[in-house]
C-alpha cells in the first residue's frame, strides 16, 4: 500500500490537517503512529482504511479487506454484542464469521448477550477489536487499542498483532501507551506540524519503511495548522461503525472519472440523530441517502 503525497482537510475552507504525506506500507509490516493529542493521528489512520479520501494525493494498493477499530467505540446502538458483530459480519458479506473464537480469544464470550450501551469502557474496545478482526484483514488498523483494556487483554494484544503480521496482515496502531513497541521490528511514525516523519527504531536505527514506485520513504516537510472544531462524538460514532472503505460492505465501491476509488457505507445511527449526523456529514463532502428500516 503506497500513499503519495496524500494531503486532507475536514472542510473546502479548513486548515489541512495533513500534507505531503507519502510513505509505503508492505504486507507484514507493523506500524506506530504517534504524535500529541490532535496531531493527525486519527485523522491518518482513517485515510489509510479508506472512511476518508485525501483530498490532494493518492493512496493505492490498499487490500481488499480492511479491519479497523475506531478510538472510541460507537456503544450507543441498539443490538446485544452478538447481533452487532453478526450485523457487521453479514454487511462484509463474511459468511462464517468467527465470532465465537475471537470472543473467547478476547475475553468477552459471557458478554455475548449484553447489549452494547451496558458494555464497560475495555469490553466495549474488546467488540470493536473483534468486529476488525472478523474480516480476516489484510491491513488492520486500531486507534488506541490499549485505552481501556485490563492488564492482561492489554499484554496480549502485542502477541496477537505479532501473529497477525506474520501471516502477511499490514498493522497500523496509534498507541499512546506504547505498549505496541514491545513487537518486534515495528516501525514508528511521528505524525508532527502537519506530516509525517520516521522515528528512530527502538535499536537506533530510523525505522525502514520501504518505498514503492519511487515515492518518497517518509514525508517531507510541510505547514498546516489543525483543523477546527473536531465532529461531534455522534458524527465520528457513525463513520467508525461502518465498515472500512474498500473492505466492502456488500456494496460495490467503483472508479469516478478523475479515478479516485468510492466506498459505499452502511451506518447505523439514532433515529432522533440522524439528521443532525446526516447534516455534518453532507458538510464534510459526503453523500448522504437515507435509508428506510
Ligand atoms: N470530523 C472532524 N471534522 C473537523 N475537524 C476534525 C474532525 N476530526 C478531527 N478534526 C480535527 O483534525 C485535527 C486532527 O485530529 P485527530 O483526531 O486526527 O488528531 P489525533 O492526533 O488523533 O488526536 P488525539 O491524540 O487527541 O486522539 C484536529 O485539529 C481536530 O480538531
Amino acid at each position: 500500500m503506497q500513499l503519495t503525497e496524500v494531503a486532507f482537510r475536514y472542510h473546502r475552507r479548513a486548515p489541512w490537517v495533513l500534507q505531503d504525506v507519502s510513505f509505503s506500507l508492505p504486507p507484514g509490516r507493523v506500524l506506530e503512529v504517534t504524535g500529541r493529542n490532535g496531531a493527525g493521528k486519527s485523522t491518518l489512520l482513517r485515510l489509510l482504511a479508506g472512511l476518508r479520501t485525501p483530498r490532494r494525493g493518492t493512496i493505492s494498493g490498499r487490500p481488499d479487506r480492511v479491519g479497523y477499530a475506531p478510538e472510541r467505540f460507537p456503544v450507543d446502538q441498539p443490538f446485544t454484542v452478538s447481533a452487532y458483530l453478526d450485523h457487521m459480519a453479514a454487511v462484509r458479506g463474511i459468511r462464517r464469521p468467527a465470532i465465537g473464537e475471537w470472543a473467547e480469544r478476547l475475553s468477552f464470550e459471557h458478554l455475548l448477550g449484553v447489549r452494547l450501551p451496558e458494555l464497560s469502557k475495555g469490553s466495549a474496545q474488546k467488540v470493536g477489536l473483534a468486529q476488525a478482526l472478523l474480516a480476516e484483514p489484510g491491513l488492520l488498523i486500531l486507534d488506541e487499542p490499549f485505552a481501556g483494556l485490563d492488564a492482561e487483554s492489554r499484554d496480549a494484544l502485542p502477541g496477537l498483532i505479532a501473529e497477525l503480521a506474520r501471516a502477511g496482515t499490514a498493522v497500523v496502531v496509534s498507541d499512546h501507551q506504547r505498549v505496541i513497541e514491545s513487537v518486534p521490528g515495528v516501525d514508528r511514525l511521528r505524525v508532527e506540524n502537519g506530516t509525517v516523519a520516521p522515528l528512530p527504531a527502538e535499536n537506533g536505527t530510523v525505522a525502514p519503511l520501504p518505498a514503492e514506485n519511487g515515492a518518497a520513504t517518509a514525508a517531507s516537510s510541510a505547514t498546516a495548522g489543525s483543523a477546527g472544531s473536531a465532529g461531534s462524538g455522534s458524527a465520528g460514532s457513525a463513520s467508525a461503525s461502518a465498515s472500512s472503505g474498500s473492505a466492502g460492505s456488500g456494496s460495490a465501491g467503483s472508479a469516478s472519472a478523475s479515478g479516485a476509488e468510492w466506498a459505499v457505507l452502511e451506518v447505523v445511527v439514532r433515529a432522533d440523530e440522524a439528521e443532525e449526523i446526516a447534516t455534518k456529514l453532507r458538510a464534510d463532502g459526503h453523500d448522504v441517502r437515507r435509508a428506510e428500516r
